[in-house]
C-alpha cells in the first residue's frame, strides 16, 4: 500500500532548501544499500529551483557520484544546449555542479539526434529498459521528482491528451501540448508508478488548484497530477501558496 504525505513549506525558498536536502539525504539513504540509484528530474520553477539548491548544499558530499543515474520526468523536444529543455536548466542547475560519469545521465535524444517525438520516446524507453532489472522496463527510481503545471499537468502529460491513457510503454511522444514548445516526451503513469518514492514540488498560488484536484483525486483526464503515484511513498512537498493556506489570509 502506498503511503501520502503532504509537507507545506513557508514560501518557495524554504521549499526549495528543503528538497534539495530530502534529496540529498534520500539518495545517500538509498546508495548505503543499494548501487546504482536511480533518480528522475524535473524542469518547471520550482523543481529547478530545487535542484539549484542542491547544486549550493553541503548535503552533496553525501552523495556518491559513480552510483547516481539521472534520468528526466520529461523534455521539451529541442536541441542539445536549448535553454528550454529541462535537461540545459537542470545541468545549469546541478549537473554542472555533481559533474556525474556522462554515462550516468541519461538525457531524452532532442531533433537534433532523432526525427520525431515519437522516435526520442521509442530511443528513451530503450535506454532505460538496458538499465531495468530483469522483466521490467525502468529502473526502480529511488526517488522521481515532478513539477505540476497551474493545467494541474505533471511531466508532459496535459489534460485531454491522448498521451494520458497510454499504456505497455515507459515514455511517450507528445504532439500538440498546449504549453511551448508543443513537441515533447514524457514518462507514461505507469513509468512513473514503478518510482518507489514520487514528490510533487509545487510553489505558488497559480497552482493551488491544480494541487487540490490532484489531492482530490479529480479525474486525470481532466487534472494528470492526480494519475501519478510513487509505488512506496507519494510526497507533496508544498509552499503555502501551493497549498491554498494563503487564501484564507484575505
Ligand atoms: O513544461 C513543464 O512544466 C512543468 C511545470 O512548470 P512550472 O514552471 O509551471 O513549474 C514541469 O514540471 C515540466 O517538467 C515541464 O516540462
Amino acid at each position: 500500500m502506498s503511503a501520502r504525505a503532504v509537507v507545506v513549506h513557508p514560501d518557495a525558498e524554504t521549499l526549495a532548501e528543503a528538497v534539495a536536502a530530502r534529496l540529498a539525504l534520500a539518495i545517500a539513504d538509498a546508495q548505503a544499500v543499494a548501487s546504482p540509484v536511480h533518480v528522475v528530474l524535473t524542469g518547471g520553477t520550482a523543481g529547478t529551483a530545487s535542484l539549484a539548491a542542491l547544486g549550493r548544499s553541503p548535503l552533496l558530499g553525501l552523495v556518491d557520484r559513480t552510483s547516481l543515474h539521472v534520468w528526466w520526468g520529461d523534455e521539451r523536444f529541442l536541441p542539445a544546449g536549448d535553454p528550454d529543455r529541462n535537461e540545459t536548466q537542470a545541468r545549469a542547475a546541478l549537473l554542472d555542479v555533481l559533474d556525474l560519469p556522462a554515462g550516468n545521465v541519461h538525457a531524452v535524444p532532442g531533433p537534433d539526434v532523432v526525427g520525431s517525438p515519437e522516435d526520442a520516446a521509442a530511443a528513451y524507453a530503450a535506454e532505460l529498459a538496458a538499465h531495468a532489472p530483469d522483466g521490467a522496463t525502468v529502473p526502480g527510481f529511488a526517488v522521481l521528482l515532478l513539477g505540476v503545471g497551474p493545467d494541474a499537468h505533471v511531466a508532459s502529460l496535459f489534460p485531454g491528451q491522448p498521451a494520458l491513457d497510454v499504456t505497455g510503454v515507459a515514455a511517450v511522444g507528445v504532439q500538440g501540448a498546449p504549453k511551448p514548445p508543443p513537441e515533447r516526451v514524457s514518462l507514461t503513469f505507469e513509468a512513473i508508478a514503478a518510482a518507489h518514492q514520487v514528490w510533487f514540488v509545487v510553489a505558488g498560488a497559480d497552482k493551488a488548484d491544480a494541487v487540490r484536484a490532484g489531492l482530490g483525486g479529480v479525474d486525470v483526464h481532466e487534472a494528470p497530477v492526480s494519475g501519478a503515484h510513487g509505488h512506496d511513498v507519494t510526497l507533496w512537498l508544498l509552499d503555502v501558496a501551493a497549498a491554498g493556506s494563503e487564501e484564507d489570509d484575505g
